[in-house]
């Protein structure tokens, strides 16, 4: 058999920030047809909380490192294929039947794509059979006006998988706007049967025709900034990982001096950055600084995902959801996953400083700094405190 005709199909499966890419996935991953599958993660951020989260069934999970938010990660895309390859036809792992590639929420699909069908080597290996996006219907439509990337991410989509449905009653809006920048692509709810089931990942070789005339000029872009450059992740990231006294870190995510075409790739305003802390949190505490972040600042929070040791149970942690002003219920793990028991945060915001952030969390935490007001102080009045406001 030719190796053509036995390629690996490769289903992308994207979505903006907190839409609900890895619960969707952690649905389908439960379909037995899943266990021949191989899922490559793009987790971003200096403490990795993604792999804590995705209830991996064995050792089926490759996790790009040092994966960052914004960037492509094309050529670390290809390599990992390319691997993939080798341990599977030397035997190392077994035979693999399909691959699914869970992006990061600020991923540009295109580079993301074009890794697939733009190398040739990986082509003779793997087709792209489908991309899978899942869309908020709480934050679509803001997130569709204020990020390029979103709409990207609808537009190049073979299904389109809407969540949250239940949380409003505009989806009607967000419906129609889907339909505008994608008029072919199936539909569906993120909780009916058919969107987390495997056959959700099968849609045939991927067709750039079907799409709006945007999509093909995109793949072509793209495809001409490879032949320039064998690897576009050796971008020229801050990558800044001095941690100050209690562990925060930041990765700024500047692309002040690179190629013109990648300075446009995301929003230079928008940051990643963690907060680790060793001492378990009051819940009180957590739950004023998680309020106020949220009512003041929730339009500048795109993302937060965070494991907490809280005070009153610290044998089990509690796992929180930020995604922009929308807090989901907290969920309590049965335990640890893992030796590691500190708080891990990691943030993802557009024009909130991670000195802000992290003040505000040393503030309620009832570490007070010289410059700063306590808890108390901020509490009664959160937004008249001077230096608060940015
Ligand atoms: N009510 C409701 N909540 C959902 C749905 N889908 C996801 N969520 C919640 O939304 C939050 C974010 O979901 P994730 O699956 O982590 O989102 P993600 O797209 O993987 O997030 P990033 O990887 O950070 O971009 C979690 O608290 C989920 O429980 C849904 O259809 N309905």
């Amino acid at each position: 058999m030719s190796a053509l005709n036995d390629r690996i199909p490769v289903t992308i499966l994207t979505g903006f920030l907190g839409a609900g890419k890895s619960t969707l996935l952690n649905r389908i991953l439960r379909d037995a047809v899943m266990k021949d599958a191989a899922v490559i993660i793009n987790e971003f951020g200096d403490v990795g909380i993604d792999h804590l989260l995705v209830e991996s069934s064995g050792d089926s999970i490759i996790e790009l490192s040092d994966g960052c938010l914004c960037c492509t990660v094309r050529g670390e895309l290809v390599d990992t294929l390319a691997n993939l390859m080798d341990a599977v036809q030397t035997g190392r792992v077994k035979p693999v039947k399909r691959v699914v590639i869970e992006t990061t929420g600020l991923a540009d699909p295109a580079p993301v794509m074009q890794a697939i069908m733009g190398n040739p080597v990986i082509a003779q290996n793997f087709e792209l059979d489908g991309v899978v996006t899942v869309v908020d219907a709480v934050n679509g439509l803001q997130t569709l006006d204020n990020h390029e990337e979103a709409r990207k991410q609808v537009a190049v989509a073979d299904r389109l998988i809407i969540s949250k449905k239940s949380m409003t009653e505009q989806a009607d809006a967000l419906e129609k706007r889907l339909r505008m920048l994608n008029p072919r692509a199936a539909m569906m709810n993120a909780d009916s049967a058919e969107a987390g089931s495997a056959a959700v990942l099968v849609n045939g070789l991927y067709d750039p025709t079907t799409k709006i005339a945007d999509v093909g000029r995109w793949l072509q872009d793209e495809d001409a900034h490879e032949a320039h450059h064998h690897h576009d992740h050796d971008h020229n990231h801050n990558h800044d990982h001095n941690g100050d006294h209690h562990g925060h870190h930041h990765h700024h995510h500047g692309h002040a001096d690179q190629d013109p075409h990648d300075v446009n790739r995301h929003d230079a305003s928008i940051r990643s950055f963690s907060i680790v802390e060793e001492k378990p949190i009051d819940p009180m505490a957590l739950d004023m600084f998680i309020d106020l972040l949220r009512s003041a600042h929730g339009e500048k929070l795109l993302r937060m995902k965070a494991i907490v040791s809280v005070s009153d149970r610290p044998d089990r942690p509690l796992v929180l959801h930020g995604v922009q002003s929308i807090f989901h219920p907290p969920v309590r793990l049965p335990a640890w996953p893992g030796e590691d028991r500190r708080t891990r945060m990691v943030l993802i915001t557009r024009d909130l400083p991670e000195a802000f952030v992290k003040d505000l969390f040393d503030a309620f935490l009832g570490k007070p700094r010289i410059d700063m007001p306590d808890r108390a102080a901020l509490s009664d009045n959160p937004l008249a405190i001077p230096g608060l406001r940015i």
